[in-house]
């Protein structure tokens, strides 16, 4: 009976799919016609202006002689340059939690700031009373970005002030979401690994002395441990993930919903489901699985034209997720080059050759090399393609041991200091409701009553 009503949809939906990509479909002329501005984007791939902020700086021309040429991207926390920001604190000290400081209050803490700031983030990592048992372990899926979403929202239910707008209460919804996260995604990549792969189950709790990025790992391993080396990589990682203008699809997210003054957990949970998107955050399990791909299908992986030929079959639909996409390159913004994915650049080849992966770090060169010739060949290239953040981040995760259901989630451990540093600069500047406009194009239509229509 089920497998009957099964075909009897999929059915329905198969022949109305047809319908509506016919009813639906719009001349693709008519964009240009009336000036709307795809992805609101201009021809030249330069996003439409739609605010200001002063979190962060992403900069990828220059004005040389009167003209703008491409530069390799610089990006600024808060008007620092991110090199000089990662040289400040690696093999120093952990930096997750000062640059949050940097990102959110919009200056670099002195020792005290800093020590203060950490105890209050302790201080909120605080899940509600069986939280765990009761909603992370709850249809455990495999998909830790959903389970997170799901905790998010859940968490607005046991919150008095949910709706209470005021700065200091935004801000306490924010610390209390940043210090959390790697608990509810590390907890629910447990449950998922204990009910759907028969794995034993760890419920490790946070060391109150422990940076971010050391008790994500301790969370994580079921021994507890982790090599300061391993600590301080996924601190770097965690860093260069934080923030990136408010114009990133699941910033101006977060920007948008902010506007419909929805609740801090509201705003979150849309961000997740923007950043999840495999254009987006999602684009490192996709580069992952991508290579995988590569080496299950290419005879010799040191032979730059048959990757070629293989990477053109990927971008012309015939190969991998038949998507056209070459996950890990390219990017709205940046063109000869993605600042943070230089950074990973400096110590992935090292951290390779430690774990004796240093044939997948040349295949990820070569495909590094080899993708934007095939991109620039197949595609109307406005400014260069280049491998962006994303490209190399789910390998540096694979040599820390750390499973491939967690990549998207670790973008999003970070990336929640820049959502919620852009949510407190919207309510601080805005307070107006963002809506754009869409020409319609439909013709007015004489209502028919239902006995009449054909
Ligand atoms: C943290 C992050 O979000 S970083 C981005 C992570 N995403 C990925 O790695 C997914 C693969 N990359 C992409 O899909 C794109 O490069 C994006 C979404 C990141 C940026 O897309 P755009 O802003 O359209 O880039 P750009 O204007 O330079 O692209 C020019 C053309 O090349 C295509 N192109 C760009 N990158 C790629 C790619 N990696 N694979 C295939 N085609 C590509 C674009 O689709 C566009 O074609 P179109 O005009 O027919 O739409
Ligand atoms: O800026 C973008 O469009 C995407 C990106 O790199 C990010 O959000 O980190």
């Amino acid at each position: 009976m089920q497998e009957q009503k099964r075909e009897i949809i999929e059915n329905y939906t198969y022949q109305y799919s047809r319908i509506l990509k016919k009813n639906s479909k719009i001349d693709p002329e008519l964009f240009d016609e009336y000036g709307v501005k795809r992805g609101l984007r201009d021809k030249n791939g330069k996003g439409v202006l739609a605010g200001l902020t002063k979190i962060s700086t992403i900069e990828s021309t220059e004005e040389i002689d009167g003209k703008i040429v491409p530069i390799e991207g610089r990006l600024y926390y808060q008007g620092y340059n991110i090199h000089d920001l990662v040289q400040g604190f690696v093999n120093k000290r952990y930096g997750f939690e000062e640059i949050t400081y940097l990102l959110l209050f919009s200056s670099l803490p002195n020792e005290e700031q800093l020590k203060e700031f950490k105890e209050v983030l302790r201080d909120s990592r605080n899940l509600p009373k069986n939280f765990t048992r009761d909603v992370i372990m709850k249809a455990p899926s495999q998909d830790i970005m959903n389970s997170l979403t799901k905790s998010v929202l859940t968490l607005a239910s046991y919150d008095e002030k949910i709706n209470d707008m005021s700065l200091e209460n935004v801000l306490r919804q924010c610390l209390m979401l940043i210090s959390m996260f790697p608990m509810l995604c590390v907890y629910g990549y447990h449950a998922y690994n204990h009910f759907e792969c028969d794995d034993s189950l760890y419920i490790h709790r946070p060391d109150d002395k422990l940076s971010m990025a050391e008790n994500i790992l301790r969370m994580l391993r079921p021994n507890k441990q982790y090599s300061e080396v391993e600590a301080r990589v996924l601190d770097v990682a965690l860093v260069l993930h934080m923030e990136h203008g408010g114009g990133n699809n699941s910033t101006f997210t977060t920007r948008v919903v902010s506007s419909a003054g929805s609740d801090t957990y509201s705003v979150i949970a849309a961000a997740l489901s923007s950043l999840k998107g495999p254009k987006h955050g999602g684009a490192n399990i996709k580069v992952v699985e991508m290579v995988q791909d590569i080496k299950a299908h290419v005879s010799d992986l040191k032979d730059e034209e048959e990757i070629k030929a293989y990477l053109t079959k990927i971008l012309n639909k015939e190969a991998f997720d038949k998507r056209g996409l070459i996950y890990g390159m390219g990017h709205a913004v940046y063109s000869i080059s993605d600042p943070r994915e230089q950074v990973f650049r400096k110590f992935v080849g090292n951290l390779a050759d430690e774990k004796g992966r240093r044939e997948d770090f040349e295949l990820y060169t070569m495909i590094e090399k080899m993708a934007p010739e095939v991109i620039a060949k197949e595609r109307r290239i406005y400014k260069g393609v280049s491998a962006n953040v994303d490209f190399l981040s789910g390998f540096v995760y694979s040599m820390l041991d750390i499973p491939v259901e967690l990549y998207t989630p670790l973008f999003a451990m970070a990336r929640i200091v820049g959502w919620s540093a852009h949510r407190l600069e919207e309510l601080i500047n805005v307070d107006k409701i963002i809506r754009p406009a869409y020409k319609s194009i439909g013709l007015e239509r004489q209502y028919t009553n239902i006995q009449e229509r054909g």
